[in-house]
């Protein structure tokens, strides 16, 4: 009996579906028997690691998702291949992704997640579905009010100003006036700094603990990210299981003693940040209407938790360090910006009114996520059958949509799509293209990013406040090499060399 189920799930099944996309005119690479696409794949990207890229040549699809751009030129859009015995349709037009994306009535749901993705984000406002989708989002939305995001850049700037300051000293007291730092690393601590501060306040120590946490199941996602899930694998005492599981353990734990000491202290309040909203919501019994119900169980906040320890700090990481990388690479760029910074906010810390003026800065950082966007695909899948343009698909297939080959579609953003223009966003992001939804960097619909506002008042303080102090360079031996980590990150990392602007009097 085992066997039949293993030849109609693994084989018959996944032919009979390419068979029914082929005649709705979706073609793609054939599936091959439990493996699908994914060695296609694996070799593909084995072959284009070696290739580096020359600084101003921002097109690194062909290195890190070669196999859908070789399979969008060969079968078109959208087109299907296999996840395994997974079909996976992708769609590459604005009409059909506004589709999925802006469908306000709950027809496309998250896709299925990787299990160490599951395991290192949790089931959070991200990954969940439905009415409980709506029951997390309230709960967490005051918290990204604009009011509560304004206090909020004060804790940036302050986590800022001491890294600033420790590189500061560094520069005086080295002859040159200059440091080397590798920056991508240092704005990771940055910003996990930040979430730790303004998402759970005083716990900053133990936030760190979540960081590395988080950090070393995002590894094991990347070793495994194209092995096939064979079910109840999950459930083996294997290495990597063992491994996944006490990483798993830790995140519970550290967080879980996180939460304890905020309900102890509740006398006082349970405190403006995310966690104290969240607390607030989970104590008052009222609020979801029925008497007696909590509107999220301790589990439920434990795991948003996680969720905005890792999308808080992540992305916007890997935003701040592309944006220093092309800053370094255009240094007409970095200078207008200090201009700007200078002319807006002075030498003193700035503020979020101040940040609100940098308009060349929101420009630099919108191009910013349209070349290096932090998340690179939108999955969804639909809860019941649904027809997309002229397509027909199937409940549970999934739909990927790929954000940044999308940016650089010519017909929607222009014959130097390819290229490293800010302009473009001169007059807002709904003109910079010939569609206004085209910058999907933060996705669009009910489900777009909620941290958007704070990710970009957060990368516009740090840069202030860089710019402000140094001017940057790449070190020589920089090797341009964007990389797929979960997130678009460099592969060797972003050595810069910092050189101070002016000396502290006190030194001379
Ligand atoms: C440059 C920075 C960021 C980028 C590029 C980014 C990107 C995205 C994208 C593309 C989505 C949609 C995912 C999907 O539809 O499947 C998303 C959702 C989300 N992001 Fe961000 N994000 C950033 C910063 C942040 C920050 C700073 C936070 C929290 C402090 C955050 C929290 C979230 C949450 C909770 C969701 C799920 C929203 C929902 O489904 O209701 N993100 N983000």
């Amino acid at each position: 009996r085992l066997w039949s189920y293993a030849v109609v799930r693994l084989a018959w099944r996944p032919r009979a579906m390419a068979r029914r996309f082929r005649e709705q005119g979706v073609h793609g690479p054939s599936y091959r028997f439990l493996t699908g696409s994914n060695e296609d794949v694996r070799r593909m990207k084995a072959e284009a690691d070696g290739v580096e890229l020359d600084l101003r040549d921002h097109d690194y699809l062909p290195r890190i998702v070669p196999h859908l751009v070789k399979w969008k030129h060969q079968y078109g859009s959208p087109y299907v291949y296999w996840f395994g015995p997974q079909p996976r349709i992708c769609i590459f037009d604005y009409e059909l992704v506004k589709q999925v994306l802006a469908n306000k009535y709950g027809h496309f749901i998250k896709n299925d997640t990787h299990p160490t993705i599951l395991a290192m984000i949790g089931k959070g406002l991200v990954l969940v579905d439905g009415s409980d989708w709506v029951r997390h989002r309230r709960v967490v939305n005051p918290a990204f009010a604009m009011d509560k995001l304004k206090m909020m850049t004060g804790t940036m700037v302050s986590c800022a100003e001491c890294l600033i300051k420790k590189w500061e000293d560094q520069a005086t007291y080295s002859k040159s006036r200059e440091i080397e730092v590798e920056f991508s690393k240092e704005s990771q601590e940055l910003t996990a700094d930040v979430i730790s501060c303004t998402a759970f306040g005083s716990s900053f120590m133990e936030g760190k603990e979540v960081f590395h946490a988080q950090k070393q199941l995002q590894a094991i996602t990347v070793a495994t990210m194209l092995n096939v899930q064979i079910p109840g694998f999950k459930y083996l005492p294997t290495k990597q299981n063992r491994c996944k599981w006490m990483l798993e353990n830790k995140l519970k734990n550290t967080l879980s003693r996180i939460i304890q000491c905020r309900v102890a202290s509740k006398e006082s309040g349970f405190g403006n940040d995310l966690l104290g909203v969240m607390l607030e919501a989970c104590f008052t019994k009222e609020q979801g209407g029925k008497k007696g119900e909590q509107i999220l169980s301790v589990d439920e906040i434990i795991d948003e938790c996680k969720t905005f320890f890792f999308a808080g700090h992540e992305t916007t990481s890997h935003l701040l360090t592309w944006t220093m990388f092309l800053l370094s690479v255009y240094p007409e760029w970095q200078e207008r910006l200090r201009e700007e910074v200078l002319r807006e906010c002075g030498k003193g810390n700035p503020n979020a009114d101040m940040l609100s003026k940098l308009k060349e800065m929101t420009m630099v950082l919108l191009e910013t996520l349209r070349l290096y966007s932090p998340a690179l695909f939108i999955q969804r899948k639909p809860i019941t059958d649904m027809v997309l343009g002229e397509i027909k698909i199937p409940k549970g297939h999934a739909i990927i949509m790929p954000s940044p080959i999308m940016h650089r579609e010519k017909k929607i953003w222009g014959e130097d799509a390819d290229q490293f223009n800010p302009s473009r966003f001169q007059n807002g992001v709904t003109r910079a293209a010939k569609v206004p939804y085209a910058l999907l960097a933060f996705s669009i619909g009910p489900r777009a990013c909620i941290g958007q506002n704070f990710a970009m008042l957060e990368a516009k303080s740090v840069l202030a406040m860089i710019l402000q102090k140094f001017s940057f360079t790449l070190v020589p031996e920089y090797k341009h090499a964007p990389v797929n980590c979960v997130t678009l990150q460099p592969k060797f990392g972003l050595p810069v060399v910092l050189k101070l602007l002016e000396v502290r009097n006190w030194i001379i």
